[in-house]
């Protein structure tokens, strides 16, 4: 080994994931919602968590984002721990959230509702009473997001005035604009007809770009699509856990998918 000098003095610091969990628990009055959760989630992956209806994983969710308090077990965000942490500082931490149902402002346009986010992010804080000129400085970077999201022509129409689609793009633009590290999305593709699927699919590929991305979906082709690893819970355990294909071909995975389609 040669001299580094003062190199040698720097001890390089292991990748850490994204996300860990390790013995996560969460209990409603005695019923185990999250049962010994060990998850991990690489850095700069696409992770999906998928599972039968009450499988656990939106209480996951939840307690990755801080919404809910753990029960046992650590949650560590890029090596640090964030157990017990309040939503606001996971979030401060660069950890964004989508959920299966976000209130819009009817009245406000996609324009505005992306300038209230960025403003959101600056040391300014949400305002409303804020003059326009001092909103019209997010302006350039929230046309590029509503451009990103494919809502360019309904831009300056009130967002009530938007197909549930273009409710759910929209969304997509506000949590870009929080420039998370982590991103969470709950059900991104909910409710949505094949094009708009597609649409999303392209979407979240593009917005998960530098970042990392964990996100629920019942949708198989979305899974399938996007995500590099997929972690199959039931019953509030890791049932499965490896690539699309791995997954899908688990004998425990069928049969639980097979016992969720029995008492449809
Ligand atoms: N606040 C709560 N109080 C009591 N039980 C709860 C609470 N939240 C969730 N549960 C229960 O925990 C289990 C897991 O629910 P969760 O919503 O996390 O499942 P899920 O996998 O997200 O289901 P789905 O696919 O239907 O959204 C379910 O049995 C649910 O009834």
């Amino acid at each position: 080994m040669g001299d580094h000098g003062t190199l040698l003095s720097v001890t390089p610091v292991p990748t850490q994931p994204a996300l860990r969990t390790s013995g996560l628990c969460k209990d409603f009055r005695g019923f185990r919602a999250v049962d010994t959760v060990d998850l991990e989630v690489a850095e700069g992956s696409i992770h999906a968590l998928v599972g039968p209806n009450g499988a656990g994983k939106t209480t996951l969710f939840n307690l990755l984002s801080g919404f809910l308090g753990v029960s046992a077990g650590r949650i560590a965000l890029f090596g640090r721990d964030i157990t017990g942490l309040q939503p606001e500082q996971i979030a401060h931490l660069g950890v964004a959230r989508s959920f299966q149902i976000t209130s819009l402002f009817e009245n406000l346009t996609p324009i505005e509702h992306v300038e209230l986010a960025l403003q959101g992010m600056t040391s300014e804080g949400y305002s409303f009473w804020r003059s326009h000129r001092s909103m019209h400085k997010f302006r350039p970077r929230a046309e590029e997001l509503v451009e990103e999201v494919g809502l360019t022509s309904m831009a300056h129409r009130p967002a009530g005035l938007l197909a549930y689609g273009q409710k759910r793009a929209l969304e997509m633009a506000l949590v870009s604009a929080l420039d998370p590290r982590v991103l969470l999305l709950d059900e991104p593709t909910a409710g949505m007809g094949m094009e708009d699927i597609d649409r999303t699919i392209e979407l979240v590929r593009r917005i998960a770009t530098g970042r990392t991305v964990v996100f629920v979906d019942h949708n198989m082709h979305v899974v399938g699509s996007l995500a590099d690893r997929v972690t199959v819970l039931q019953a509030g355990t890791v049932l499965a856990e490896g690539t699309y294909d791995e997954v899908r071909n688990d004998e425990r995975v069928v049969t639980a998918y097979l016992g969720e389609a029995d008492h449809a």
